[in-house]
């Protein structure tokens, strides 16, 4: 069978992009390089419903079907002119599975830790959370903090505050996020993306995506909580 031949990206001659051996930089321009991101969190706290937000746009509301052990959905994103495959792992927040997705941690590039709004126990198991991934996963994995389920306004118990605090002192990106209704949906799973490229290839990290873009583009369907 014929080798499959590829274009030589012009960033590739960039001064010093191919001295940085720690990132596969000549792949990162292929499409079947493959970024792993990996969802953790308590069950219960959107994790499956976020990533059904994010490859489907829709959220099927209903009856809550806890995610047996773990399953994976690939999705290509592109990020300014690089095209990347986010493999995306969904795990069981349930703790009987909890050996089983430690083990798929060390390959994870991203982990994006979910808590829910309206659940203040799923937030104080946080730090839980952070110190099993500090324990288990790469020290170089993008990690983010997500307080999701951002459009039940009158049910939050956690403020936005909170989270950030907690965020900035485990030195992690944060954001709410609503798989109802979509807010900041694409922008968490961008932002772990162009995170992963930007580390490899040193992109220009501006202009940042803004939270207002993804809001505007699915307005909440409700201005409360102060989410904006
Ligand atoms: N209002 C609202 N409900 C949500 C949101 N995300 C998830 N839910 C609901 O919360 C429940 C749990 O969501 P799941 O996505 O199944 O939770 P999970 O984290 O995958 O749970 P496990 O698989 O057990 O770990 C479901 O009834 C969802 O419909 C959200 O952003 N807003
Ligand atoms: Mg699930």
């Amino acid at each position: 069978m014929e080798p499959e031949t590829r274009r030589e990206p012009e960033a590739r001659d960039e001064p010093g992009a191919e001295d940085d051996q720690s990132c596969t930089v000549y792949g990162l321009y292929d499409q079947d390089l493959t970024h792993k991101t990996i969802l953790v969190g308590d069950s219960g706290v959107g994790k499956t419903s976020l990533l059904v937000q994010f490859d489907q746009g829709k959220f099927i509301p209903g009856s809550f079907s806890a995610t047996v052990g773990i399953g994976f959905t690939n999705k290509v994103v592109t990020v300014g002119e690089v095209t990347v495959k986010l493999q995306i792992w969904d795990t069981a927040g349930q703790e009987r599975f909890r050996s089983v997705t430690h083990a798929y941690y060390r390959d994870a590039h991203a982990l994006l830790l979910l808590y829910d709004i309206t659940n203040k126990s799923s937030f104080d198991n946080i730090r839980a959370w952070l110190t099993e991934i500090h324990e288990y996963a790469q020290s170089d994995a993008v990690i983010m903090l997500l307080g999701n389920k951002a459009d039940m306004c009158s049910g939050r118990v956690i403020k936005r505050e909170d989270g950030e605090r907690l965020a900035r002192e485990y030195g992690v990106i944060f954001m709410e996020t609503s798989a109802k209704t979509g807010v900041n949906v694409d922008l968490a799973f961008m932002t772990a993306a162009k995170e992963l490229i930007g580390r490899c290839l040193e992109l220009p990290k501006e202009p940042k995506f803004q939270i207002n873009d993804i809001i505007e583009q699915k307005p909440q369907q409700s201005g409360c909580c102060g989410f904006t």
